[in-house]
């Protein structure tokens, strides 16, 4: 069981918010969705849940797309944080609301989790505050056990203790019932030791898509003058580049040892965190550097 995308836009307005996305999400595995602010995450999952049409292209489950065959997306779950429930909703209306849409609903693992946050099902959602709706969300996401769950920022308003807590219930939730996850957040340190592939986002196009593993373990920094480091560069997988006045920065995936590397250049690894900051920062703030197509 796959989802795929293939060629999906999706534009709103005049603007392109999602652009030309081909991507296979595999059985069983946890995908880190990454990408600044606005980059199109929430939109993507969207697009995949059928709550946003593609303008181009196509979300196929199991081969069929969700407007073909809408029991198809009872098969995925969106924790998203969009106000969803109505306004006067119990915790315990959204429970009853769980069991009786989803029939892989564990209500008895739902009510185990409120309980261990201390969270009372007879409050009115809107009532509560960031932490215990949160609390409230990943509870419930935690416990359906469908093939697909989308997580839009679970940690949302989480102090460190609690989101490493539902980081133990997501996988307690894959183990009970092995599923694919797809997994947006900001915080990218606390979830790298349990993803098996990364998607990086930006301006609503994959910029990286590659197993942890590769971008964790093989990223490297290479800075230097311009002649050294594209000498250095050739026949090198590059992730990214930027130019700025004879020097050159680059990013680049490689199992080799950097301390074989020519004396004028520095090259340093990095981590995922690193990678990211360093592939989607903003050029201007990064001190004026220019991209080299420019
Ligand atoms: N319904 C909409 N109407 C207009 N613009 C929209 C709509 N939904 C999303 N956008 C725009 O699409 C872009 C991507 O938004 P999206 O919420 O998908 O980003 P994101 O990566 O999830 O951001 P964040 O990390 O802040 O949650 C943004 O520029 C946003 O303003």
């Amino acid at each position: 069981m796959t989802i795929e995308l293939n060629g999906l836009s999706k534009t709103v307005g005049s603007k392109l918010i999602l652009n030309d996305i081909d991507l296979v999400l595999e059985d069983h595995k946890i995908y880190g969705l990454l990408g600044q602010n606005d980059s199109g995450k929430s939109s993507l999952m969207k697009v995949i849940m059928n709550v946003l049409l593609p303008s181009e292209g196509h979300v196929l489950i199991e081969g069929e797309t969700g407007a073909d065959r809408p029991e198809k997306l009872k098969q995925l779950y969106f924790l998203t944080q969009d106000d969803i429930y109505p306004k006067r909703a119990r915790v315990k209306d959204l429970v009853r609301w769980m069991a009786s849409f989803y029939k892989e609903f564990d209500t008895a693992n739902c009510k185990r989790l409120l309980d261990t946050y201390h969270l009372d099902e007879n409050r009115r959602y809107y009532s509560l505050s960031q932490k215990e709706k949160s609390l409230v969300k990943s509870s419930l996401a935690f416990s359906v056990d469908v093939d697909y769950l989308l997580l839009d920022e679970p940690g949302y308003g989480l102090d460190v203790y609690h989101r490493h807590a539902i980081y133990d219930d997501l996988l307690a939730s894959c183990k009970r019932h092995p599923k694919t996850v797809v997994l947006a957040s900001h915080v990218i340190d606390e979830i790298t030791a349990f993803l098996d592939e990364v998607i990086i986002l930006e301006d609503g196009q994959i910029l990286v898509h590659d197993s942890v593993e590769r971008l964790a373990n093989q990223a490297v920094l290479v800075c230097g003058a311009e002649r050294p480091v594209r000498d250095y560069l050739q026949g090198k997988e590059i992730l990214g580049q930027e130019y700025d006045d004879g020097f050159i920065e680059a990013v680049i995936l490689t199992g080799e040892d950097v301390a074989d590397a020519a004396e004028e250049l520095t090259l340093s690894r990095l981590n995922l965190q690193e990678l990211f900051i360093q592939l989607t920062r903003d050029v201007r703030q990064a001190g004026g550097a220019g991209n080299e197509n420019e």
